[in-house]
């Protein structure tokens, strides 16, 4: 038994997993796959076994402190994919983070906490013809999911004296007072100089303009999602609460004999049965078995499930579409389009033919879509900024300590606790077919850092510096996912291309946004004491003109991280998933993540990943008459 791990249903090594046949099978112990395995496994009569290539996140500081939130990336529990060059980012590669441990990328972002709108929810509705996805309908599955601790209420970690900006929560809010589950979520932990300067500002704009389009919002999680301030955060108690630590480790904790973990340990491809009498209608492939690996030459081995796989293994590890939008592990199981798998050498299972000239799919590629995010660090005037802490390694030594002494102080907090979430001024989108849901979901998003970003530079050695991160929230732009080749399988990257401004309205969006920047920027609140003294960064020596914009953009753009819908649902054959998120055109498969969006949500995804997630186990409790 060398492979046990610290629970006794935790494995690293395949062959001490107890039983080779389970009822239902996650792949992913990610944001979705958690929520998934905990919820089969509360039936005490289902065997539930969830594969997790990446590492466990138990003691990782980096995951735990909210304030190291970003050291995440890069390190060893990153999958640290990068794109291919985008042409429109002068050909370079940006990065493509994502979770490779026990919570998948929940254990390894920055914790904003946005549900989305009203209409984004609702379009998803529409979209799939299926109401159970209306806002109104997922009530019961937001509030299953989160638990809102304010600030107030854990005032051990935080006095309140000690950050008496943080508003409490307005009393009829549903979004925030009825929730009971297992995801922590609050504002922010500890004051930062810049909370009063874009809560003032937007308070500022919208008193000189009832409709500035910069108005302040105390709570950005009520269906509109339009507003500056403060935003809500999966941490609890000052740390970070992942799908990990609010589901998973609870479940194997409270001894669930019938839930069992494997780690350090890769799905490579779906089999079907080694005898087709279990499957009815052999014309369409069925498949119950999944074959696995902990390194690309070593020994393989098999699970079966008697119920059904769930892929819960993200938008970009696992469900890519091959121009088809069908998932990377289905075409690497040999369910695809013929042509494209036997130029790749994998044998066809089933042909599953090109959807072309298919007018919605030809406009925005192949559906892979994620938010593109402009960088910009400015010079201030101020010495309370964050670079003093990032330039002195005592500094950090003594916080740490703190937090962990009690959970307390700067690093209970994460990076960024203001922003602001915005639309396009309405002459922007004559003419144009508006990408955002509906009237209450945003376009832009400003977010805003105390301290220097060192994304594409070092941190100076010297100075005071915040960072601004403009993100476009509805972009119209999108990409694909292909597979560079069938070797390898799951341990070869995938072809990742974002397509980045590849549509020109998202140009225009982010000159806006820069422009936007601009207005907030020169509010008194910014100006006084000329916080502001100058932009640094590549290219940056004037942004004055469209065109000085521009290259500005195409040198420091990179995306928020927020990778969806390479496997979309919808009513439609060529959409890869139904509204139950049953994979068309096979049997046994379902999926549930940040794959299956069939628009991209004008928001931070987490919150909108769980939901789905939460619903989705009824969905499968429903189909396994479990409920
Ligand atoms: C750096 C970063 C910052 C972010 N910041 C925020 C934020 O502040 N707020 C927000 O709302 N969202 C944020 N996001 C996005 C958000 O975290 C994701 O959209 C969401 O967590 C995705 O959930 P998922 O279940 O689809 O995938 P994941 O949570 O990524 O889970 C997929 C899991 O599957 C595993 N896996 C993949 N392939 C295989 C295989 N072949 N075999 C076995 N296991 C496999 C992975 O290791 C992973 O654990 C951020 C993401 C990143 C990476």
């Amino acid at each position: 038994m060398n492979g046990l791990a610290r629970s006794t249903s935790l494995y690293t090594d395949p062959t001490d997993v107890p039983r080779k046949e389970y009822d239902f099978i996650v792949v992913g112990a990610g944001t979705a796959g958690n929520v998934i395995a905990t919820r089969l496994s509360e039936d005490p009569t289902k065997r539930v076994l969830v594969i997790e290539a990446g590492l466990d996140d138990t003691g990782v500081l980096s995951i735990q402190v909210p304030f190291l939130g970003f050291n995440n990336e890069g390190s060893s529990v990153d999958w640290n994919f990068t794109t291919v060059p985008q042409k429109e980012l002068n050909n370079r590669t940006i990065p493509v983070p994502r979770g490779f441990v026990l919570g998948g990328s929940s254990s390894i972002n920055l914790m904003i906490w946005t549900r989305g709108a009203r209409d984004l929810w609702d379009n998803y509705a529409q979209i799939t013809g299926d109401l159970g996805w209306s806002w109104n309908a997922l009530q019961k599955y937001w509030n299953k999911a989160s638990t809102y601790l304010d600030s107030t209420v854990i005032s051990t970690l935080v006095p309140p004296t000690s950050n008496p900006n943080i508003p409490p929560p307005p009393p009829n809010d549903p979004t925030l007072s009825n929730g009971n589950g297992p995801v922590l979520v609050t504002r922010a932990n500890f004051p930062n100089e810049l909370d009063d300067k874009v809560n003032n500002a937007s308070m500022l704009l919208q008193q000189q303009n009832p409709h500035s389009r910069f108005k302040y919002t105390v709570d950005m999680n009520t269906g509109d999602s339009i507003g500056f301030g403060y935003t809500q955060q999966t941490t609890g108690r000052g740390q970070r609460s992942s799908s990990a630590t609010a589901y998973l480790h609870p479940a194997l904790n409270s001894n669930r004999r019938n839930l069992d973990v494997l780690i350090h340990t890769r799905v490579m491809r779906l089999l079907q049965p080694n005898s087709t009498t279990s499957n009815d209608d052999s014309s369409v492939p069925y498949f119950n078995q999944v074959e696995v690996a902990q390194s690309v030459d070593g020994p393989r081995f098999k699970f079966s499930a008697r119920n059904e796989i769930i892929l819960s293994s993200g938008a970009i590890a696992v469900t890519g579409n091959l121009s088809q939008g069908t998932p990377q592990l289905l075409l690497l199981s040999g369910v695809g389009p013929k042509n494209e798998l036997e130029k790749l050498g994998i044998d066809v299972v089933a042909d599953r033919p090109a959807v072309e000239n298919n007018p919605e799919f030809s406009r925005s590629g192949k559906n892979l879509h994620d938010h593109p995010l402009l960088l910009t660090n400015y010079n201030v005037n101020s010495n309370q900024t964050l670079d003093d802490i990032a330039r002195d390694p005592a500094l950090q030594a003594q916080l740490l300590q703190q937090w962990q002494n009690n959970r307390t102080g700067l690093f209970a907090n994460t990076p960024g606790s203001v922003l602001g979430f915005m639309r396009l001024p309405k002459e922007q989108l004559i003419g144009v077919q508006d990408p955002a849901s509906g009237p209450h979901a945003p376009h832009l998003e400003m977010v805003f850092v105390d301290s220097f970003l060192n994304l594409f530079e070092p941190l100076p050695a010297t100075g005071h510096f915040i960072a601004v991160l403009n993100s476009i929230v509805a972009p119209k732009s999108a990409g694909s996912l292909t597979l560079a080749s069938a070797n390898g399988g799951t341990f070869t990257q995938p072809l990742i291309n974002y397509n980045i401004y590849g549509d020109s309205f998202d140009i225009q969006a982010m000159l806006q946004a820069i422009n936007d920047t601009e207005t907030f920027l020169s509010t008194p609140p910014w100006t006084q004491n000329n916080f502001i003294i100058s932009i640094v960064g590549r290219n940056s020596t004037s942004l004055g003109t469209k065109e000085e914009k521009i290259a500005f953009m195409r040198d420091n753009t990179i995306t928020l991280f927020h990778p969806v819908g390479t496997a979309r649902m919808g009513r439609k054959q060529e959409d890869v998933t139904n509204s139950r998120l049953l994979v068309r055109g096979v049997k046994g498969v379902r999926v549930v993540d940040a794959s299956v969006f069939p628009t991209i949500p004008e928001c931070h995804p987490q919150a909108v990943v769980y939901t789905l997630a939460e619903r989705a186990a009824d969905l499968i409790k429903q189909d396994h008459r479990m409920l």
